[in-house]
This record gives structure tokens, C-alpha cells and sequence, in this order.
């Protein structure tokens, strides 16, 4: 597909799809909720649908493709339903470590093995009581997604669960999320220290509604920060959000892209003749999602990139590391590692990125390592010069509509 723009002021005003992480945490705790509840605004993501279909399929086999949140959230889940089922998914998903969630859940007492390969997906999940233990200690420097996964079964343990996170806490607005629903749902918590202490309870039955995705906004702030000017209007994004990936509008201020919440969402302005900042810094340790649309924005603009906290990336639906590497590279933007003897005095790991997008080779062709962050977050380049995607349709995993949403903001998404 070949993403162009025809130039002037980016003018629109859309309504985004709902938040992925939330409408699978929200579909995960419907299911351990006696009575269930309506959830408004589900997101229309391939993630979202597989985890619907999946909490009530009857299949010994349940297939999760390349969605690490519906892998992660039904691992604990299913071990108490009853029944043995093999947990599957993508050939990626099966390079996806799982081992830390599954020592995890077996300290619980689970009935767990893998079918493949050690520490990785499928697994074969019987049914266990999950009655061994109450406390648990878990590596928190690999995916929070597990300790997500954990969290949400908690109140369901018979005498409730002690987690205990180790080491560097990666992408902890994600585990606030978790708390923050599970407390919207009745369900309380305390901290004790480095100990997350759920006791047993019910769920609580309450209407729901999903907010839209603000790591699909990224996307938007990104087109805004490459055009000339801009003037966009953005429904159901809210200041006080559950989503770490909020935080998007704050960065997009060094961009000269200011944020204005409205009762309805926000509203977005660049003015014309704003220049880039020489240097974006930023750790993502906390958003990791929408490193590659700064890395792109930056790429667009020339502007240099200093990235820490880009140490959970290479376990995603690639290594985005290398993929970015690799199709920034066909623009002449570089991005690499600083070696650690020259952040010794620092202990951070650095990653440097220099160079502006150079169009001259005429219409660059990206591919997308199926991962929809790759295409959305290239995507916005179109603003300066067509853009070719291959496999364009990779976006369904969390944003089905990406295309038709850039077409009502004077894009033109042509299949090639
Ligand atoms: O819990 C969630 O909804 C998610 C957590 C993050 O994963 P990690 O915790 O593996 O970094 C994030 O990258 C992913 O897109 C969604
Ligand atoms: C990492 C992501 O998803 P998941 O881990 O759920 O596959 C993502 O959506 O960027």
C-alpha cells in the first residue's frame, strides 16, 4: 500500500478505536465476574476479538496468533478452568518467553508443561486449584504483562496471592492499569513494599467503557509534528487516563504539537513555522509502545534521538530495535547502541539516532516484520513523501480502521 499526502495545513477530526490493553483486561475480569457486565466502546482490535472468542471457546486447541496480552492473560486464567487445553499461537508468539510466568503459576500449584520448547509457547494448561502457595516472587524486568496476568486471578486464589516484584519494574503503568480496573470492579489491593497483597474477593459487577487508544494517537501527534501546521480534533482521549502511553502529548510539546482537552477529547495544534528541537531524549521504559513513532517523527524532522529503555523491545512482535534500524537505514537515518564504555559512568544502555529521512531514491518501500507498530508508526512519513507499506493489513492486530482514519485527514492509502 502506498501512503501519500498532497500537502497544506493537516486538518480532521476522527474518534479513535478503544484501548486494546484495557478491553482485554476488561473482557479478562468480565470472565472471573459472576453475573458479567456490559463493556461499552471495545476496540475493534484482532487482539481484542481473539481473547472474546477465545474466554468461551470449547476447543482443546486455542490459538492467540501473535497477541502477547491475550497469550499472557489467558495463561493464568486457564489454569483454573477446568479441562486441559494447549495454549497456542504465531510463529513469533513461540519466541515470546513465557518461563517467568510459568514458575510463576507453578509455585500456585498449576499444572503446566510446555509443548515445544522450554520457556516458551504453546503450553498444555490442565486444571489445578492453584492452592500450594500464596506467595509468589516474580522478575519484573521482562514483560509486566505477566505480572498482570497474576494480578487479575488474584482475588479468585483461595486465600488471595502476596506478589513480590523483582528487579527493575518494566512498563509499570501497565500493572497500575491492571490495579486501577481491578478496583474499578470492586477488587482491592495494598502495597507492602516491592509486595502487590491481593486478599481473596468477589468481582464486582459494573458497566464498563473502554477509552480510546492513546498509543494509536501517537500516531496522530507524530503526523501532526511532520506537517507544516496542524489543527486536529481527537474524541474520547482524556487527560486522566489509564494509559501510561498519555504521556505522548507531553512529548509532543518539544515537537511544537500542543495538546487542548476539550469535554469531548482533545484538539491538537501545530502552528506553521515552529522549528524541531536539535535533541528528543527520552527513557521509555514506562511507554514502550510508541518508541518507534518517535523514532520515525524524529527520523522526518532530522532530529537527533537519544533512547534509553528500549530493553523490553526486542521480545515484541519483532525486535523493533533492528526492524527500525533496518528501514530507517533505507532513509540514511541511523540508529545504534552506544557502546557501554561510553555510558560506563551512567549504567544506562543508549541508543543514538542521527540523520534526517532523505526521499531522494524515490518511493521507499518499508516492510513491517508483522508488527502493526511498524506500519502505523511509518506511516506518517507520507506527510513529507509517498511511503509504500508491505503487508499493510498487519494494523488489524490493534487498529483496523488506521487507513480509512488517515483518508479522512486528506491521506491517500492506495492498494499497490
Ligand atoms: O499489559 C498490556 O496491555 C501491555 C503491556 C506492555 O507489554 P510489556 O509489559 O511486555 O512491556 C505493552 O508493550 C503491550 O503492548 C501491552
Ligand atoms: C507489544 C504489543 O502487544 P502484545 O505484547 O500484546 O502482543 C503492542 O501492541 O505493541
Amino acid at each position: 500500500m502506498t501512503i501519500s499526502y498532497p500537502g497544506g495545513p493537516l486538518r480532521g477530526h476522527l474518534r479513535l478505536t478503544g484501548s486494546k490493553s484495557i478491553a482485554n483486561r476488561a473482557l479478562l475480569i468480565r470472565a472471573l465476574t459472576p453475573g458479567g457486565f456490559a463493556i461499552h466502546g471495545m476496540a475493534a482490535a484482532d487482539d481484542t476479538v481473539r481473547l472474546q472468542q477465545l474466554l468461551v471457546s470449547g476447543e482443546d486447541v486455542l490459538d492467540c496468533g501473535p497477541a502477547g496480552t491475550t497469550y499472557r492473560f489467558l495463561t493464568g486464567y486457564l489454569c483454573r478452568r477446568r479441562g486441559t487445553q494447549l495454549l497456542t499461537g504465531s510463529q513469533r508468539m513461540k519466541e515470546r518467553p513465557i518461563g517467568i510466568l510459568v514458575e510463576a503459576l507453578r509455585t500456585l500449584g498449576a499444572n503446566i508443561e510446555y509443548a515445544e520448547k522450554e520457556g516458551y509457547p504453546p503450553l498444555r494448561i490442565g486444571y489445578s486449584a492453584l492452592d500450594r502457595s500464596d506467595r509468589v516472587s516474580i522478575a519484573a524486568d521482562t514483560s509486566s504483562q505477566y505480572i498482570s496476568s497474576l494480578l487479575m486471578l488474584a482475588p479468585t486464589l483461595p486465600t488471595g496471592l502476596k506478589l513480590t516484584l523483582e528487579g527493575e519494574i518494566v512498563s509499570l503503568p501497565y500493572i497500575k492499569m491492571t490495579l486501577a480496573l481491578m478496583e474499578y470492579f470492586g477488587v482491592h489491593h495494598h502495597w507492602e513494599g516491592q509486595t502487590i497483597v491481593v486478599n481473596p474477593q468477589y468481582y464486582q459487577a459494573r458497566d464498563f467503557t473502554v477509552e480510546a487508544d492513546w498509543s494509536a494517537a501517537s500516531y496522530y501527534y507524530s503526523l501532526a509534528a511532520l506537517s507544516e501546521s496542524a489543527d486536529l480534533r481527537i474524541d474520547g482521549l482524556f487527560a486522566d487516563s489509564l494509559q501510561g502511553d498519555a504521556v505522548v502529548h507531553k512529548l509532543y510539546e518539544e515537537f511544537g504539537v500542543t495538546t487542548t482537552f476539550t469535554e469531548k477529547g482533545i484538539h491538537l495544534h501545530k502552528p506553521a513555522g515552529t522549528e524541531p528541537p536539535a535533541l528528543f531524549e527520552h527513557n521509555f521504559v514506562e511507554c514502550p509502545d510508541i518508541a518507534q513513532t518517535l523514532m520515525a517523527t524524529c527520523a522526518g524532522l532530522g532530529v537527533q534521538g537519544l533512547y534509553s529503555g528500549l530493553q523490553t523491545l526486542f521480545i515484541k512482535e519483532t525486535d523493533r530495535v533492528k526492524a527500525m534500524k533496518t528501514e530507517l537505514g533505507k532513509l540514511g537515518v541511523s540508529l545504534y547502541k552506544i557502546p557501554s564504555r561510553m555510558t560506563e559512568k551512567t549504567g544506562i544502555n543508549y541508543f543514538a539516532q542521527e540523520g534526517r529521512a532523505d526521499f531522494a531514491a524515490g518511493t521507499p518501500r518499508f516492510a513491517t516484520y508483522h508488527d502493526h507498530r511498524m506500519a502505523m508508526s511509518l506511516a506518517p512519513l507520507a506527510l513529507l513523501h509517498p511511503v509504500a507499506l508491505e503487508d499493510p493489513a498487519v494494523v488489524n492486530k490493534s487498529y483496523p480502521d488506521f487507513y480509512r482514519d488517515l483518508t479522512t485527514l486528506g491521506l491517500t492509502a492506495r492498494e499497490d
